[in-house]
């Protein structure tokens, strides 16, 4: 089987820690090793991951195949910005690499195709990372192996609360590679709809992978159902 096969219609789990919060306490490569572990205990059947360091880490603890990525600055073209990048990420161990694939510029001025053609080049696979479906159908053009709705949201305006469901929609009918669907997929009955829309397979990063991140979603939960500590104070209970 190969390495995209094992992914079919399965969970990869994406251990990163908050890239906006540098004192994340669970930025620690073996940390992210052991949380790598407990998702595939947990039924992940991949891992996708940042950096040489975590990759590393994460590919001497589980078996299961490894999407590394190397995030490079905080703006623009950030998800392997470069084939320099790229190579690192396929010597930490990554069976897959991540890059972004937006016509965004890149830090060295070349191209997506440029990356895709030195990881190739390293004996490994290219997953382009897209906000939008030209972005998709030109990285296929350009050798992308799979195609992730990765980079939906992201690139212009503020954040969608929810995943970009038809995008994986409008992807899955027009390509023949494997569409993977990834960005803000948090609950099950998401993960169920993604699959449904066509998705060759769903990542899941904070929602399993981030104490922080939950513990802050559930407590703005709490606040936007109006029972916040100030409103809870105020009402005198407890
Ligand atoms: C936009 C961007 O840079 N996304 C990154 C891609 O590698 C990561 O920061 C996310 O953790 C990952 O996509 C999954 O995230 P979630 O399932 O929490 O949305």
């Amino acid at each position: 089987m190969t390495v995209l096969d094992r992914l079919r219609h399965r969970l990869v789990v994406s251990c990163q820690p908050l890239p906006e919060q540098p004192d994340d306490p669970m930025r620690d490569s073996a940390v992210q090793a052991r949380v790598a572990a407990a998702a595939v205990l947990g039924g992940a059947a991949g891992i996708r991951a940042n950096g040489p360091a975590d990759i590393a880490a994460i590919r001497a603890a589980v078996e299961v195949p490894l999407i590394g990525l190397f995030k490079h600055g905080t703006a623009g073209c950030v998800i392997t910005p470069t084939a320099a990048h790229a190579e690192q990420v396929v010597d930490a161990g990554a069976d897959i690499v991540a890059v972004d694939a937006t016509d965004r510029p890149r830090p060295d001025g070349r191209t997506f195709a440029d990356t895709a053609r030195a990881v190739h080049g390293r004996g490994a696979l290219v997953l382009a990372d897209v906000s939008s479906l030209d972005e998709g159908l030109a990285a296929v053009d350009a050798g992308a192996d799979a195609v992730a709705t990765t980079l939906s949201g992201y690139t212009a305006g503020p954040v969608p609360p929810g995943p970009d469901l038809d995008l994986v929609t409008r992807l899955a009918a027009r390509l023949t590679v494997p569409v993977l669907a990834e960005g803000r997929y948090r609950t099950a009955a998401q993960v169920a709809g993604a699959f449904r829309a066509g998705a060759f397979a769903v990542v899941a990063g904070n929602a399993v992978t981030s104490p922080l991140w939950i513990t802050r979603h559930l407590l703005d939960g709490v606040a936007r159902a109006g029972m916040g500590p100030d409103t809870v104070d105020a009402r005198g209970a407890g």
